[in-house]
């Protein structure tokens, strides 16, 4: 297989939409995004419609009303709808869900009475919460784990690039009523109806779409001894709660919905305080979704190579500081390009986090998760949206004056700094949660990822074959399932070649004696970086590539990873310089899979207590203990070619994780689409 493109390499977008099932839920998630903001602005504008005449203050709290209620049903149902997710069909729960809303949009201008404008609104948005946490928790089942990012990048895109368009629609709409109406009297219908029947027909063809996914059967309906729907809400509860990753994540995450709300909530009092009126509002509204679109295409690409910890808190602080001084700005200019780098920071956090989301969680609970982030987002959002013009309207207009300088100050205003800082607090919350213990500081981290190129970088094509490490430190187990999964994948009868470092060449016999004999306790830490890097390169050159380029699956027990957490952390010698070196040992190949058996040191060496240890094993515990922590930093920083798995668990346990993993990044079972996915990976069954 060709190596897993870096993230932000050119043709990402095509390589994850080249694995059809993806590309036919990501047509059908567009077509249901662009359904979704098309009945948003349409029933915004018959709310204002409708309350048109009365005081401004009243259409806005008319405005917010319809978002209010659009967000309601989240409230009671989004925890249910998650565990369905989790325990039925998704693809049916999806198909049933873009009919109902389909039929429910379209029944809206048929009937023709307001009441059931809101019922039939508030109906659709109870059945979208069934169809959300289904589709989150199925993308991970259509693409490979290193191109989760991708394929969430792009449904984030159109979730949120159909806005605009959404927008356009409707305005062309809106002009085509009012030509064809001065023509003929009969046509005058409201661009409002249009926009409800093209809705209903975009959630029929989203319904087609789906219908045909090849998405797996949700294994936790097959077993018997499941837990009850409340049981497994508050497990879902219970995760979000206890796992100090997904706990930054999620509240990073809400933190950025309360903002947005916030602002929705105050952004058209605010537009008029800067003097602009309508036009200056749909400014506002492209400039955050514009902002958004670059955040999530660029800012994993630019900074591919940074902690994806970090990056996530580190862009909801832009967020936040972007909103501040938009609270300051009494300019519409500087407050539209001040909203553009706002939305590039929440585009970037909400790309990232719905990514590690996605791979920290376990399939089993993921649709509980999703489901407890939408439901708490929309309460989140809801209650700030209600919240905002009333904290606004209370505030009122004060004016300050300093001699000459006269500042006035506004309620929006206020509102957005208020929000400023609730988001700057979260970011620094999320970010404390998620990266205690780094190696590396922040400082080094940036320089090394603006200043040098990254190791992946420019690495040349690799022909063929799926390259598979396993690391960990000692005693966790790396022979134990190199040696399983091995047997597994030859059974399945693919062409399995295993092999370890050092040592699995003859020059590599020799230098492993040299290294690991404690008759050489005095080594120095260089030379020792350089007799590993010599048996790598004699390993890759003789023993690797030929295998990869036969179209093998190679298992190697250790690779790069080891040195950089033994030599590069351990030994202190630096990551990034141990990097360089082998780079060059190795002409810079990367595997497609690193799995790291993680294991507190203490109890790996206590797994060897049996036999004499050799002279690394012989190490002090902190050494053991810095080395842990250079593989934990490593799997961070390159989420997409890492699984992480605690060593801890029975030996069975790990190997089913690695089997599941692996099933995954494997044709089989997709049998309609299986060109296009090997396509990706051709690897040669026998
Ligand atoms: N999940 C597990 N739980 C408990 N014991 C395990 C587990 N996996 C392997 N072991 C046992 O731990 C010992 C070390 O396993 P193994 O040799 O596979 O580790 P390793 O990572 O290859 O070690 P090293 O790199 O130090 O040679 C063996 O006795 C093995 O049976
Ligand atoms: C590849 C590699 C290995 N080491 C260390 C890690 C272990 O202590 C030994 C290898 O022995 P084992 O059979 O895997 O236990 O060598 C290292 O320090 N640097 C490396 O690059």
């Amino acid at each position: 297989m060709s190596r897993p493109a870096p993230l932000g390499a050119p043709g990402e977008a095509r390589t994850v939409l080249a694995i059809t099932p993806f590309r036919r839920l990501w047509l059908s998630l567009s077509l249901s995004s662009l359904g979704d903001w098309l009945s948003l602005l349409a029933l915004v504008s018959l709310a204002a419609i409708l309350t048109e005449g009365e005081e401004t203050v009243i259409q806005y709290f008319a405005v917010s009303g319809v978002v209010v209620l659009k967000v309601l049903p989240s409230v009671l149902l989004s925890p249910i709808a998650g565990v369905l997710a989790d325990h039925v069909d998704r693809r049916l729960t999806m198909v049933v869900s873009d009919v109902v809303r389909g039929l429910l949009y379209i029944s809206i201008p048929v009937v023709g009475r307001l009441d059931w404008l809101l019922i039939a609104n508030f109906l659709a948005e109870c059945v979208a919460l069934f169809w959300a946490p289904a589709k989150d928790a199925t993308v991970p089942n259509l693409v490979p784990r290193h191109r989760l990012e991708q394929a969430n990048q792009l449904s984030l895109l159109t979730t949120y690039g159909s806005a605009p368009v959404a927008a356009a629609l409707f305005a062309l709409l809106a002009s085509l009523s009012t030509v064809l109406g001065g023509f003929f009297p009969a046509m005058r219908t409201p661009e409002a109806d249009i926009a409800l029947y093209l809705n209903g027909v975009t959630f029929f063809i989203a319904a087609a779409v789906v219908w045909r996914l090849p998405i797996p059967a949700t294994r936790a309906a097959d077993d018997p001894k499941r837990p009850s729907v409340f049981r497994a809400i508050w497990e879902g509860l219970r995760y979000a709660g206890t796992t100090r990753l997904v706990r930054g994540l999620l509240l990073g995450m809400l933190g950025a919905f309360g903002a947005g709300g916030a602002v929705i909530g105050v952004a058209r009092i605010y537009v008029t305080h800067l003097g602009a009126g309508n036009a200056g509002f749909g400014v506002l509204f492209g400039a955050v979704f514009t902002g958004m679109a670059v955040g999530m295409l660029l800012g994993p690409r630019v900074l591919r190579d940074f902690s994806r910890r970090r990056l996530f808190g580190l862009s909801l602080l832009l967020a936040g500081v972007a909103l501040l001084l938009v609270g300051l700005s009494s300019d519409m200019v500087l407050s539209a390009v001040l909203t553009a780098v706002l939305g590039v920071g929440a585009g970037i956090a909400w790309v990232i986090g719905l990514t590690m989301l996605g791979q920290e969680v376990d399939d089993e609970i993921r649709g509980r998760t999703f489901a407890f982030l939408h439901a708490v987002a929309r309460v989140v959002l809801m209650g700030s949206v209600a919240a905002a013009p009333l904290i606004a309207a209370t505030m009122g207009e004060q004016t300050f004056e300093a001699g000459e300088l006269t500042y006035r100050f506004h309620g929006s205003a206020g509102v957005l700094l208020i929000a400023a800082g609730l988001l700057i607090l979260v970011s620094l919350v999320a970010y404390w949660q998620m990266n205690e213990g780094h190696e590396m500081s922040l400082l080094a981290e940036l320089k090394a990822v603006l200043g040098g190129r990254s190791a992946e970088d420019d690495a040349p094509e690799r022909p063929g074959g799926l390259f598979v490490v396993l690391e960990g430190g000692e005693g966790s187990g790396k022979s134990t399932q190199v040696r399983e999964i091995a047997v597994w994948l030859r059974e399945e009868g693919f062409d399995v070649l295993t092999t370890r470092e050092p040592g699995a060449t003859k020059l590599g016999m020799r230098l492993r004696t040299m290294l690991l004999d404690k008759a050489h306790a005095g080594m120095s830490a260089r030379t020792e970086a350089l007799l590993y890097a010599a048996d790598r390169a004699e390993h890759v050159e003789t023993v690797i590539r030929p295998a990869l380029e036969r179209g093998a699956i190679v298992i190697s027990d250790r690779y790069v990873d080891s040195t950089l957490a033994y030599q590069g952390a351990g030994r202190e010698l630096g990551v990034d310089e141990v990097a360089r070196l082998n780079d060059w040992a190795t002409g810079r190949l990367v595997p497609d899979l690193t799995i790291l058996l993680d294991l507190p040191a203490e109890e790996g060496l206590r797994r060897h207590a049996d036999r004499p240890a050799d002279r690394l094993e012989s190490e002090t515990l902190e050494f053991h203990e810095r080395v842990r922590r250079g593989f934990l930093e490593l799997a961070d920083r390159h989420p997409e070619r890492y699984l992480v798995l605690d060593a801890r668990e029975p030996q069975e346990a790990v190997t089913k994780a690695i089997r599941r993993h692996l099933r995954k990044m494997l044709p089989d079972p997709v049998p309609d689409d299986a060109e296009a996915i090997t396509g990706m990976i051709p690897i040669i069954k026998e």
